[in-house]
């Protein structure tokens, strides 16, 4: 098991916010990751809120600007943040690279392109970290959820639709809903993927929901009524509500009246949605 290497501790509400850093195995470079623990006291193990972020983000965004500790505190939940892409990746061509391609916008898929073979953050998300934080902290190993925002969004979307049972809840922020339809998902899906369409519903929440066969499963999405992204056409939520509801897979949709698409509007309703994966988590 790769070792991990403490980057800072903060004492908040608490508990403890910490940054990791170690070596990824499906990424093959370093990784980091923000984690928050609920106490220090050795002899309690916690259940675990994975939040995967969006575009231009880090492990950080998250940790700094959406006041999730608190809730988290109160409902004794682990939270773990991680970084959205692998990074620093030798020898790599990154001229394609831009505020919505590569680095910071690894999209949650394994690439299948030779030249972005790093680009594995599917597997990364839900297998390799989930095994590097259920070695190394006090954990309830069969109590995990997801949630992410954007980007994140669609990515905690696809993990828990692609990985029945894994996670006992998900939700989103403003999700890309369905990146096979958007610029944002065509330009990351024609990048990492290539251009065979069909293997690119393997990551589409929207057409995913429709075949999930599964435990019971609810999704909870959380949308601004004045998200430019959703007026641009990128996050697609009817479309996955539709989907959702002819699969009879329950679907809650709360569109927040004059709220974007950034983290005042994450800020906003976090404490929602971490007492909702709490209802879950914490019987
Ligand atoms: N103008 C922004 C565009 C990128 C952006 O809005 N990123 C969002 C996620 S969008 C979809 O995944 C974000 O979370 N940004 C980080 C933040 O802290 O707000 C830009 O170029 O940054």
């Amino acid at each position: 098991m790769a070792e991990l290497k403490e980057i800072s501790s903060n004492k908040i509400f608490g508990g403890y916010q910490k940054v990791f850093s170690h070596q990824s195995k499906e990424l093959s470079c370093s990784m980091n990751f923000a984690i928050f623990l609920p106490s220090d006291s050795a002899d309690k193990k916690f259940p675990v809120l994975y939040y995967l972020s969006g575009l231009t983000c880090n492990e950080l965004n998250m940790v700094q600007k959406s006041g999730f500790q608190q809730f988290a505190a109160k409902h004794n939940i682990i939270v773990v943040c991680p970084d959205t892409s692998p990074r620093n990746i030798e020898n790599l061509d990154t001229s394609d690279f831009n505020y919505d391609f590569g680095y910071g916008a690894g999209f949650y898929v394994d690439s299948t392109v030779e030249k972005y073979k790093n680009f594995r953050m599917y597997s990364y998300i839900s297998s390799e970290l989930i095994e590097v934080v259920n070695n190394n902290f006090p954990t309830l190993v069969d109590k995990q959820s997801i949630f992410g925002h954007s980007m994140g969004g669609h990515g905690s979307l696809i993990c828990a639709l692609k990985n029945p049972g894994l996670y006992k809840s998900v939700s989103a922020f403003a999700p890309i809903s369905n990146p096979v339809n958007c610029p944002w998902g065509n330009k990351n899906f024609t990048g990492y993927l290539g251009d065979n369409k069909d293997e690119w519903k393997a990551y589409d929440a929207t057409e995913l929901v429709g075949k999930y066969n599964g435990p019971p499963l609810e999704i909870f999405v959380d949308q601004g009524s004045e998200d430019q992204f959703l007026k641009e056409n990128q996050l697609l939520p009817n479309n996955l509500i539709d989907a959702a509801k002819k699969a009879q897979v329950p679907i809650i949709y709360k569109l927040r009246e004059g709220y974007d698409h950034s983290y005042f509007f994450i800020a906003t309703f976090m404490g929602e949605h971490i007492e909702y994966h709490a209802k879950f988590l914490n019987n």
